[in-house]
C-alpha cells in the first residue's frame, strides 16, 4: 500500500512526464502517467472507427476499454488489450484527438476511478502521479502537490528540440492549441490552494528534478518532526 503520493500537474511540455519519472526513480517510488490513459482511449476509439468528437460513442466504448499501464519508471509500458500502444499513443494523430476525449465528463470520471485504483494498489513506498487534474481532482489530499510550469516559449523550444519530422512552428502551434482546449476543462495553469508552483523556465532538467525532491523532502521532514 502506497504511503505517499506526489501529485503533479502542468501544461503540455512543462516536463511533467520526464521530471516525474526521474523523481520517482530517485525516490524508489512508482510513477503514474495519467495522460497515457487519455491517449490510449483516443487510440482505441480511432481504431474502432469511432468519431472522437462523438461523446456518446466514446462513452459507449468505455466498458470494453481494457487498459493496463506499468508504474515502474524504468519499465514503462501501456497496453490496450493485447496491443502494446506505448509508442503509438505519442503519434500526432492521437495527440490531435485526445483533448476531445478528455472533455467528456463520463470519461474523466471513469479514468479518475482507474487512477485511484492504481494508486491504492501500488506496492512502492510512494507514487508520483502526473497529469492535469491530479492536484485538484484525482488526488486532492496528496501530501505533496506541485504545479510544474515553464514559459510557453521555453516549453515550445524544449518540444521542438525533440526529434520530430514536424517543424518547430507546427509543434509549437499544436502544443498551444491543445493547452487552450484542455484549459477549458481543468485549470492547470494556476495553482490551487496548498499547491506548490515550480517554475522551471530558468532551470535545467536536473535542477528541476532536484527542486521537486526538495519539496518532497520538506513535506517528509515536517511529517516526521511535526
Ligand atoms: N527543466 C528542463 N530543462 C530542459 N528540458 C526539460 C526540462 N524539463 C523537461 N525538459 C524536456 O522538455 C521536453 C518535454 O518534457 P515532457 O515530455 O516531460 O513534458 P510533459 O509536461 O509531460 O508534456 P506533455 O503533457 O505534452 O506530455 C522533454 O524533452 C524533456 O526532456
Ligand atoms: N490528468 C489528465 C491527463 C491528461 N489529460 C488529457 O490527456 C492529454 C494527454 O496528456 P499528456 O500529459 O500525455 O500530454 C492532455 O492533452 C489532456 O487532454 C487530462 O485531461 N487529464
Amino acid at each position: 500500500m502506497t504511503e505517499l503520493v506526489l501529485a503533479m500537474d502542468g501544461p503540455a511540455g512543462s516536463g511533467k512526464s520526464s521530471v516525474s519519472k526521474a523523481a520517482a526513480r530517485r525516490l524508489g517510488w512508482a510513477y503514474l502517467d495519467t495522460g497515457a490513459a487519455y491517449r490510449a482511449l483516443g487510440w482505441y476509439v480511432v481504431q474502432r472507427g469511432v468519431d472522437p468528437t462523438d461523446a456518446a460513442a466514446v462513452i459507449d466504448s468505455l466498458p470494453d476499454f481494457d487498459y493496463r499501464v506499468g508504474t515502474d519508471p524504468d519499465g514503462y509500458h501501456v497496453f490496450v488489450g493485447e496491443h502494446d500502444v506505448t509508442t503509438a499513443i505519442r503519434e500526432p494523430e492521437v495527440t490531435a484527438v485526445v483533448s476531445a476525449i478528455a472533455r467528456v465528463p463520463e470519461v474523466r470520471t471513469f479514468l479518475t476511478g482507474l487512477f485511484r485504483d492504481i494508486v491504492r494498489h501500488s506496492e512502492k513506498p510512494g507514487i508520483v502521479v502526473e497529469g492535469r487534474d491530479i492536484t485538484t481532482v484525482v488526488c486532492p489530499d496528496a501530501p505533496v502537490r506541485i504545479l510544474l510550469t515553464a514559459d510557453e516559449a521555453v516549453r515550445m523550444a524544449r518540444r521542438a528540440a525533440e526529434l520530430t519530422e514536424h517543424s518547430a512552428a507546427h509543434v509549437g502551434e499544436a502544443l498551444r492549441r491543445r493547452d487552450a482546449a484542455d484549459a477549458r476543462v481543468v485549470d492547470f495553469m494556476n495553482a490551487a490552494e496548498g499547491v506548490t508552483t515550480l517554475d522551471s523556465t530558468d532551470l535545467d532538467f536536473d535542477q528541476t528534478v532536484d527542486a521537486v525532491l526538495a519539496v518532497v523532502q520538506n513535506v517528509v521532514q515536517k511529517e516526521t518532526h511535526g
